[in-house]
């Protein structure tokens, strides 16, 4: 029986992992993958933004697949594995604060995973504006040196310059890699799907270590903050608030993302933040069986959640709806 190729989307927050695996699935129509979306917190939010497709996705929240959730992470392979259920590829898609090293090592060490899977590569997305900031921390430094192929992201930010600066670094930190400068995650599929590269050898060269069994700590300066708000919200207080917000904080929130619902608005909003990069469009239509809720989550230093629940709270529309067709009027 041949292997089910397997591929790890890794790279620090905000990168465009999500990006990338929505284009993935969308080059490979006729095939039926197991998408594995981790997220550090309790509300996902990435989930509800991959492709809808055929594909089986599992949403792995509350605990980073380095650790807390590595054995959510197995069972869901297993699972699919032992069900018969015919896929033909697995994608996971890490957390932005993940360790590759135990996502790899269970590959190997799990013996059912090890026979009927072969891990692929290890696919890195590198955020070309950001980067150089990021990789002080080590989950960011460990992404970029585990890659088999390493996306240079986001390139219509910075300049050429900037570029290969930023190019000779991840050189130097991953002498082996492919690397591909891309805007918006644009590749063809082919050059990250099959390709073939991972290598046992060279993890063991960046982790001699990696098939022992070590947990992996988290930075604990780095906080995450989740708010739902049931009410609806008013967009024009909403920007406000958010670009005051990372106006006086941007460098300390790495990830703001959100789901949102805005008062008069049938579809909905998806909000993207990484430090001062803010981005936000309406998405699909709410379903007549959702909750029209907003979900917002935050990732970074020195975090205040009451004072992050306030300004939100100030944020809904508590107009009556009469109020509301009034001013529409
Ligand atoms: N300007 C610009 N923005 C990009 C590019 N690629 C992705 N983005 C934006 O970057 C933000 C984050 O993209 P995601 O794909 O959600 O990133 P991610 O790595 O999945 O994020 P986390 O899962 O939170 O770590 C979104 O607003 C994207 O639209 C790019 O090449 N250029």
């Amino acid at each position: 029986m041949s292997k089910i190729s397997a591929t790890i989307l890794t790279g620090f927050l905000g990168g465009g992992k999500t990006t990338l695996l929505n284009i993935l699935l969308e080059a490979s129509p006729g095939e039926r993958a197991l998408v594995i979306v981790n997220e550090y917190g309790e509300v996902g939010i990435d989930g509800k933004l991959v492709v809808e497709t055929q594909d089986e996705v599992v949403e792995l929240n509350n605990g980073c697949v380095c650790c807390t959730v590595r054995g959510d992470l197995i069972a869901a392979m297993q699972g699919v594995l032992a069900s018969g259920r015919p896929i033909d590829r697995i994608i996971i898609e890490t957390s932005g604060l993940a360790d590759p090293a135990p996502v790899i090592q269970s590959f190997m060490l799990d013996e059912v995973l090890r026979e009927r899977l072969a891990l692929d590569a290890i696919v890195t997305v590198v955020d070309a504006r950001h980067i150089t900031d990021q990789i002080a921390l080590d989950e960011a430094r460990e992404q970029i040196c585990f890659a088999d192929v390493l996306l240079l992201n986001k390139i219509d930010l910075v300049d050429e310059a900037s570029l290969a600066a930023t190019q000779d670094m991840l050189r130097r930190l991953n002498p082996l890699a492919r690397i591909i400068r891309t805007q918006a995650c644009a590749v063809p599929r082919d050059a990250v799907l099959d390709v073939r590269a991972f290598d046992l050898r060279n993890a063991l060269a960046v982790d001699p270590e990696i098939l022992a069994d070590h947990a992996h700590e988290h930075d604990a300066s780095i906080a995450y903050v989740a708010l739902r708000e049931a009410t609806q919200l008013d967009p024009a207080a909403f920007n406000i608030w958010i670009n005051r917000l990372v106006q006086a904080a941007g460098k300390d929130l790495f990830r703001i993302k959100g789901v949102l619902a805005f008062a008069e608005e049938p579809r909905r909003y998806v909000f993207h933040g990484v430090h001062m990069t803010l981005e936000g469009r309406p998405g699909r239509a709410w379903r007549a069986d959702e909750a029209r809720c907003s979900e917002i989550v935050f990732i970074g230093r020195n975090l205040d959640e009451a004072a992050l629940r306030r300004s939100l709270d100030a944020c809904r529309d508590t107009r009556a709806p009469s109020e509301r067709t009034a001013r529409a009027g």
